[in-house]
């Protein structure tokens, strides 16, 4: 079937035209006349807005900064694209300043990339254009440097209008969680230590990366309680509005108990190397006064753990009632206290800082003060033991990079277990030789002299081993790794 559309003739086109026109210059000349001049401009713009062409695209800008302070998103924006580089990208530039563990990459000139958020296409332009008049800016760089910039460098991110809901409420604070987790990986985590100020009497903190390569999956611990302490430190970091809904302090505190060399140190580093947190190592021994303690807590960062290790025997802390004022007859220096740490830790100090995580290691837990271990204090506590078979696997993986099964496994697994013998003795036993049956027999012929020394002793003595603390004849008892969580812990 054919049909025929009327099409309308030059002549009548031109003259439907003449006629609109004619109404528009009548239209108008009526409102000059009759109408007042702010109405009349409400009436155009009404008109305006109206018969004006609608893009269905939104374009939203987002400045480097503000003349004043750095943009965040902008940052974030930077940090989450570098990270979705793609082939469309032609220039990049790199920079890594010497402290830094890996390298900055930023875009070199304008650039173009296309990503897609819950089915949705969002388009990001980088601009860059050359400050056209005035002084160049003063810029601080993420890092405390400051440079003068010449350009002005801007985001714009485009996408239909119709899901503005989606990318301003939904999609832009994701881009800003991502930066933040990828930033969180880059980070070099520093390990901060006390020392005095040569040209007064007090400390300070002094900061060096932290090497410690332990991990999670090189530290011989029970599987279950190592997935129990990962679960968490998981937990803990992901509940920032809880902590604040209930009006909690964000900070998690752990105590490590077990014999010297069975990983408390280690299960440290791991955790900060875990979390990208940094360590704050405060040694009480060093610290003479409640100021000088509150004063140096102050100073440590968010996303830190503060470690006081050896908390029985660091410092002869005075009890709760505070420094006797005359010791042997003469008058003490007023000190620190171990309730001045306590309530300053548990009060003041957690309430001025987020994720902050404490964590006391003892050798001697039945030695501390009560006041330490009292419900509320300390959240987990956990007990490292000796070596268990299954840990000695772990060990033989990391040292001697065996993956499966050696035929000396099961007689130094059952030696293993019927003996205490620290991670710290089979990990040097282990380092003798890069030859896995010379090192495995070294540590066979080690735990057989053990052995028999142990037995040696027990038939000389009264029956018990000499081994020393209660701690230590609780953990042979036991043997295996332990993990008490306090009662009136956070809800999971
Ligand atoms: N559970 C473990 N897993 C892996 N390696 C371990 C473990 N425990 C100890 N080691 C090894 O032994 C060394 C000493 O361990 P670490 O310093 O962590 O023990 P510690 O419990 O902190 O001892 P101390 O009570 O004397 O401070 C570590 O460098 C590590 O090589
Ligand atoms: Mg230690």
């Amino acid at each position: 079937m054919v049909t025929f559309t009327a099409i309308p003739s030059p002549s009548s086109v031109f003259s439907a035209y003449a006629s609109l026109s004619a109404s528009i210059m009548l239209f108008q000349t009526v409102l000059n006349q009759f109408v007042p001049r702010p109405v009349q401009n409400c009436i155009s713009s009404a008109i305006r807005y109206y018969f004006k062409p609608r893009s269905s695209k939104l374009v939203v800008v987002i400045e480097e900064n503000d003349g004043i302070s750095n943009n965040e998103i902008y940052n974030a924006a930077e940090i989450y694209l570098y990270s979705k580089i793609d082939s469309s990208i032609e220039c990049l530039k790199i920079t890594k300043r010497p402290k830094e563990a890996s390298i900055n990459i930023k875009f070199a000139h304008c650039e173009k990339m296309v990503d897609y958020y819950d089915g949705v296409e969002v388009v990001w332009r980088f601009c860059c254009e050359e400050r056209k008049k005035g002084p160049s800016k003063l810029v601080d760089d993420d890092s405390g440097h400051f440079f003068s910039d010449f350009e002005k460098r801007y985001f714009e991110l485009s996408f239909n209008r119709k899901h503005k809901e989606k990318i301003l409420g939904s999609y832009v604070p994701y881009v800003l969680r991502r930066s933040k987790d990828i930033k969180a990986e880059k980070k070099v985590v520093k390990l901060h230590t006390l020392s005095s100020i040569s040209y007064s009497s007090s400390i300070a903190w002094e900061s060096i990366n932290l090497e410690h390569p332990s991990t999670f999956d090189t530290i011989a611990l029970d599987a279950k309680l190592k997935k129990a302490i990962i679960e968490d430190l998981d937990r803990f970091v992901r509940r920032k509005d809880f902590y604040r809904k209930v009006g909690k302090a964000w900070k998690r505190g752990y105590l490590l108990h077990g014999p010297p060399g069975t990983g408390k140190s280690s299960l440290i580093a791991a955790i900060a190397n875990y979390l990208r947190f940094d360590i704050y190592d405060l040694e009480l021994a060093n610290i003479k006064r409640d100021s000088d303690l509150r004063r140096l807590l102050l100073k440590t960062a968010n996303r830190s753990i503060l470690v006081i290790e050896d908390i029985d025997c660091g410092v002869e802390l005075p009890d709760r009632k505070g420094p006797s004022a005359h010791a042997e007859g003469r008058p003490r220096e007023p000190q620190f206290t171990l309730s001045g740490l306590l309530n300053f830790i548990d009060g003041l100090w957690s309430s001025c800082g987020d994720e902050r995580i404490i964590i006391f290691t003892t050798n001697n837990r039945d030695r501390l003060d009560p006041a330490l271990l009292r419900a509320g204090r300390m959240d987990m506590h956990i007990s490292m033991s000796y070596l268990t078979a299954e840990g000695f696997k772990t060990l033989a993986t990391n040292y001697l990079d065996i993956k499966d099964h050696h035929w000396q496994f099961e007689e130094i697994g059952e030696l293993i277990e019927s003996m205490n013998v620290t991670p710290a003795e089979v990990a040097e036993e282990l380092m003798k030789s890069d030859d896995a049956d010379v090192s495995l027999g070294g540590l066979l012929n080690f735990l057989n002299v053990k052995r028999k020394k142990m037995n040696d002793d027990d038939e000389d003595g009264d029956g018990t081993k000499d081994k020393g603390s209660d701690e230590i004849d609780q953990v042979q008892k036991g043997k295996r790794l332990k993990l008490d969580i306090n009662t009136d812990e956070l809800p999971r």
